[in-house]
């Protein structure tokens, strides 16, 4: 029987919830499409600190490592929000995301026809959107130095640094181009280089590589104007490239218009390295009350099976009982509309994993 180490990462706040919910899943999916997934679990983030003091411990670190992908639930919460910036269970994130130089960060955002009343914009907007956003996510004023509070005579004075070499540009945008050309081959380069020198050299490098890529159209826009633009025509996307703050903000942008934080996966990509985490945060506003929509994990760790362990049909499967699901009218309250039936993650869970044997046992 095929096997796969999957390193778990619970984390903070819905956490802990939401990847149980995925692991169900996993566990379902094991079982009838005959894989074996070994779950090791480590600490990451505000746990992590409150255990070892440390929000990236050295053993986790190992332990992804040696896994063939990591499941991410999330990270902080209010417990933690008075530590200084470096000592922040958010770090931890983001040393792991460098560690395993994970700088493709995909965020597909694609609307669920059942959900169209949920989202906020008018029907015949949303209708159709179907977009990825291609963050990058190692890179920008994240991680730039010098970065720091520091003394400037008798002021305090904080400063970041925005910064891009070439090469992290590169590899980025060609990864989009990649994803571009297998979907609707249209790429939407998202930049403010009418203002800032690092948006100016993305720009040059995307219109370089895009000699490259003749199929694939290219769409510049600037980060503000982009911002607009998703609200107003979602549809036209296909895929949208840019750097990591643009695409921090964007990508929540986007999860307003499929109709919730609670709906939207990502696939953390490196060379060698994958982590899969849903988008949106710890949620500390509704942790332990077991509402938290799954949906967003439980597609992450579809993405998992599809693109670290090939695993097409098994992805499918999943998706297919996702959506299934939300056809049949279960919903998370975060989703909630009139005539729908409400449930919380763990019936939403129960569904889905019921929806996937019925899926199997029709195919059989
Ligand atoms: N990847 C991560 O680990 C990650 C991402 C974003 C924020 N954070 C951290 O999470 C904490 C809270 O941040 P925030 O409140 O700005 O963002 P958040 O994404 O945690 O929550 C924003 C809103 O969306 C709702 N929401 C989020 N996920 C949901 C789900 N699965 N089901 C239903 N509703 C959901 C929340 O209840 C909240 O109202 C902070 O400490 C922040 O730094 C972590
Ligand atoms: C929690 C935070 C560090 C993180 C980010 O800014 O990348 C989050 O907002 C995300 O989108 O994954
Ligand atoms: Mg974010």
């Amino acid at each position: 029987m095929p096997s796969f180490k999957i390193a778990l990462l619970k984390g903070d706040g819905i956490g802990p919830e939401i990847v149980e919910s995925a692991v169900k899943v996993l566990q379902k999916v094991g079982k009838l499409f005959g894989y074996d997934f070994i779950l090791e679990e480590g600490l990451i983030g505000g746990i992590a600190i409150d255990k070892t003091g440390e929000p990236l411990p050295q053993e986790t670190l190992e332990l992804c490592l040696s896994s063939d992908a990591v499941l991410l639930g999330a990270v902080g919460g209010p417990k933690w929000d008075d530590l200084p910036t470096h000592k922040r269970p958010e770090r931890g994130l983001l040393g792991i995301r460098k560690a395993l130089d994970l700088y493709a960060n995909l965020r597909p955002a694609k609307v669920y026809k059942p959900l169209v009343p949920s989202s906020p914009l008018k029907d015949h907007v949303v209708m159709g959107t179907d977009f990825i956003v291609v963050r990058e996510l190692t890179g920008d004023v994240y991680y730039g130095e010098p970065r720091g509070i520091f003394k400037e005579g008798e002021r305090r004075v904080g400063i970041n640094t925005m910064r891009y070499t070439e090469d992290e540009i590169r590899r980025v945008v060609k990864k989009a181009f990649e994803i571009a050309r297998g979907r609707r081959k249209k790429l939407t380069s998202v930049d403010k280089s009418n203002v800032l020198e690092v948006s100016a050299l993305w720009r040059e490098i995307v219109e370089e590589e895009s000699k490259s890529y003749p199929d694939v159209q290219v769409e510049h826009l600037y980060v503000d104007n982009c911002a607009m633009q998703m609200i107003r025509r979602p549809s036209s996307f296909d895929v949208i490239v840019t750097g990591n703050i643009f695409g921090d903000i964007l990508s929540d942008e986007a999860a307003v218009i499929t109709g919730s934080l609670g709906m939207l996966p990502s696939a953390s990509l490196g060379e060698r390295y994958a982590l899969y985490e849903p988008v949106h945060g710890s949620a500390p506003d509704i942790a332990g009350k077991g509402v938290a929509n799954p949906i967003a994990t439980i597609l992450s760790a579809s993405m998992m099976l599809r693109y670290s362990f090939n695993l097409k049909e098994a992805s499918d499967a999943i998706d297919r009982a996702v959506e299934l699901a939300l056809e049949r009218g279960y919903r998370t309250p975060d989703i909630y509309a009139e005539g729908t039936k409400k449930v919380g993650t763990q019936e939403m869970t129960e569904v889905i994993i019921s929806l996937l044997e019925e899926l199997c046992e029709r195919s059989a």
